[in-house]
C-alpha cells in the first residue's frame, strides 16, 4: 500500500539534493524497489497456488457430481442431447467455474482492494496540496496587494481550481484510462501551483497509475464473474435435473417368484424426439416363462424398439409390460436390468482386458474368480481363441473392441451374459455374415446361453427362427402373425413367406426355407 508512497520519499531526496551523494540515494531506491518487487511476487505466487489448488478441488468434485446425475438421466434424455454439448459442460464450464469462484474471486478481491487504498492515498496527497494552496494562497494574497488587481487574481485561481476538480471527480466513474488522464492534469495543476514536491506528486501519479490498473482488473473479473455465473446455470440446470423415468426406485420381486413370463398389452409408443410417428399401435405379445420366441419383421418395423421398452429405457405412451403379472413400471429398474441378459449385433466392449469385460457381466465384478471367467469363457467357445493370444485373458481390447473380430466380439458378449445368468434374454443376431466356422461357435454358444430361460430374439438366421418355441412377425407397429415356424410359413400369403424369400433368411438353406 504504501509503496507508492516511499518510492515518492525516495524521488524527494534525489530531486531536492541532487548535489548530495546521489549513488547513495539511487542505490536505495534500487534495494526499495527489488525488495517490494520480491516480496509482491512472493505473495502472489502463493496466493495464485492456494486459489488455484482450491479451483482444481472444487472442478473435481463438481465433475464427480454432474457426471453422477447424468448418469441417472433417462435415454431419451440422451436422444436429445449431444455427446459434445455434455463433455462441454463436463470439462469447460466446470474449468470456467472453479475459476470463477477461486482465482477470479481473489483477483477481483484484490483489485477492488488495490483501487479503494490507491483512491484513498490520492485524496490524502491532494489534500496536503490543497491545505498548501489555501496557504500559499493567503501569502499570494498579501504578495499580490502590492502589485496588480486582486480580482483578477482570485478569478485565476478558482477558475485552475474548478477545472482540477472537475476532471478529478469526472472521471471518477470513467475508465481507468481516461482516470489517469484526469490525474496527470490535476497533477500537472498542483505542480504548477508548486504546492506539491516532486516525490510527493511521483506518488500521486503512482497511486492513479495503480487505481487506474486495478480498475482494469476490476473489469476483467467481472467479466469472468459474469461468464463464470453463465456457466454456473448451465451446470445446476444439468445437476438438479429429474430423470423422467426413476434410477433406483420401485420394488424388487423375490427370488423363487420370479419366473420370466413376459407380456406386452395394448402398448402404443412414439419416441420422445419423435412424437408425431406413432411406432407402436395397440402391440400386443406374451412369451410364456422359459420359451424361446423370435421376432421377425421389416427392417425399420421396431424390433429393437421393443427391447428397448423392455429394459424400461423408454416408458410406452399407453399399455403395460408385465413380468410375471407386474407392471414393469412398478419395478426397480436397476434390479430388473440385473435380471435381463442382452447381446446385441454389435457388442458394447470396454477398453479393457478380456477378464474385466467378461466380469463386467457380473452383480459385483470384483467378486469374479478366474476360474469363473474361464468355465464361462469356455462355454461360449471363446476360451480357444483367448488363450492363443499372447496375453490370454489379460489381452487389451482396445476401444470398443476394435482389435477382435466380430464373432470373437460376440462370443465375449455371450461368455458375459453367461456369467451374469439372467432369467430373461434379450438377442439381436447379427445381420452380417460371420465366416462358416465363427457362425457355427457362435450359434452352439447362443444355444447354450438360451437353456433354460425366457428368450426374445431378434431372428436373422433360418436355424434360430426354426430352433424358437413360436416366431412373432411385426409390421405396422403391430403382431400381424404368431406361431410356428412351420405353421407360419404354410400361409402362401404370409409375411413371414415373404420375408423368408429376402437374403437374411437364405443364407443357411436356401432351398430348405422355401419348400417346406
Ligand atoms: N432413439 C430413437 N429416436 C427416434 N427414433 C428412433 C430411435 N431409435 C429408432 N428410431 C426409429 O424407430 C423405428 C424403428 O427402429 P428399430 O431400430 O426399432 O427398428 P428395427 O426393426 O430394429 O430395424 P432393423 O431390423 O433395421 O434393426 C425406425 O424408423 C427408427 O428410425
Amino acid at each position: 500500500m504504501s509503496a507508492p508512497f516511499f518510492l515518492g520519499k525516495v524521488i524527494d531526496v534525489i530531486y531536492t539534493n541532487p548535489t548530495g551523494d546521489f549513488t547513495d540515494s539511487l542505490t536505495s531506491l534500487c534495494a526499495l524497489l527489488s525488495g517490494i518487487f520480491v516480496c509482491g511476487a512472493a505473495a502472489n505466487a502463493i496466493r495464485v497456488y492456494l486459489m488455484q489448488t482450491a479451483g482444481q478441488r472444487i472442478v473435481k468434485r463438481l465433475r464427480a457430481t454432474m457426471f453422477s446425475s447424468i448418469l441417472k438421466q433417462e435415454v431419451g434424455f440422451f436422444d436429445k442431447t449431444s455427446t459434445g454439448e455434455l463433455i462441454n459442460r463436463l470439462s469447460s464450464d466446470t474449468a470456467l467455474l472453479g475459476r470463477s469462484v477461486t482465482e477470479n474471486l481473489s483477483d477481483g478481491l484484490r483489485a477492488g482492494a488495490q483501487a479503494s487504498v490507491g483512491v484513498g492515498m490520492m485524496l490524502a496527497e491532494e489534500r496536503i496540496g490543497n491545505i498548501r494552496t489555501v496557504r500559499a494562497f493567503g501569502q499570494e494574497m498579501t504578495e499580490m496587494e502590492k502589485y496588480t488587481s486582486k480580482v483578477d487574481y482570485v478569478l485565476q485561481l478558482a477558475k485552475r481550481e474548478a477545472l482540477a476538480r472537475a476532471g478529478f471527480f469526472g472521471a471518477t466513474g470513467l475508465s481507468g484510462n481516461m482516470i489517469v488522464l484526469s490525474v496527470l492534469y490535476k497533477g500537472g495543476l498542483l505542480m504548477g501551483s508548486a504546492h506539491m514536491t516532486v516525490g510527493e506528486l511521483s506518488s500521486f501519479l503512482m497511486y492513479a497509475f495503480w487505481v487506474g490498473v486495478s480498475i482494469g482488473g476490476l473489469s476483467s473479473f467481472y467479466s469472468e464473474l459474469m461468464k463464470g455465473l453463465g456457466a454456473g446455470g448451465r451446470l445446476w440446470e444439468l445437476i438438479e435435473r429429474k430423470p423422467e423415468l426413476p434410477f433406483n426406485d420401485g420394488i424388487v420381486l423375490n427370488k423363487d417368484m420370479f419366473k420370466g413370463a413376459l407380456e406386452f398389452k395394448e402398448i402404443h409408443f412414439a419416441y420422445p424426439t419423435r412424437p408425431e410417428i406413432s411406432l407402436f399401435q395397440d402391440f400386443s405379445l406374451s412369451i410364456p416363462a422359459g420359451s424361446v420366441m423370435a421376432l421377425v419383421g421389416p427392417s425399420g418395423s421396431g424390433k429393437s424398439t421393443i427391447v428397448s421398452l423392455l429394459l424400461r429405457l423408454y416408458d410406452p405412451i399407453s399399455g403395460t409390460i408385465t413380468v410375471d403379472g407386474v407392471d414393469i413400471r412398478q419395478l426397480n429398474p436397476l434390479w430388473f436390468r440385473t435380471k435381463i441378459g442382452t447381446v446385441s449385433q454389435e457388442p458394447v466392449l470396454f477398453s479393457c482386458s478380456i477378464a474385466e469385460n467378461i466380469a463386467y457381466g457380473a452383480e459385483d465384478p470384483s467378486m469374479v474368480t478366474v476360474e469363473e471367467i474361464q468355465k464361462v469363457a469356455e462355454i461360449a467357445n471363446a476360451a480357444s481363441f483367448i488363450r492363443d493370444f499372447p496375453e490370454g485373458f489379460h489381452t487389451l481390447v482396445g476401444e470398443k473392441g476394435i482389435l477382435l473380430s466380430g464373432g470373437q466380439k460376440q462370443r465375449i458378449a455371450i461368455a458375459r451374459a453367461l456369467l451374469k445368468n439372467p432369467k430373461i434374454l434379450l438377442l439381436d443376431e447379427a445381420t452380417s455374415a460371420l465366416d462358416a466356422e465363427n457362425e457355427y461357435l457362435v450359434q452352439e454358444a447362443l444355444d447354450r446361453l438360451m437353456e433354460g430361460r425366457t428368450v426374445l430374439i431378434i431372428a436373422h438366421r433360418l436355424s434360430t427362427i426354426q430352433n424358437a418355441d413360436s416366431v412373432a412377425v411385426l409390421d405396422q407397429g403391430r403382431i400381424i402373425e404368431c406361431g410356428k415356424h412351420e405353421e407360419l410359413l404354410a400361409n402362401p400369403n404370409g409375411l413371414f413367406r415373404k420375408l423368408m424369400k429376402k437374403q437374411a433368411f437364405l443364407q443357411n438353406s436356401k432351398t430348405f426355407a422355401l419348400n417346406v
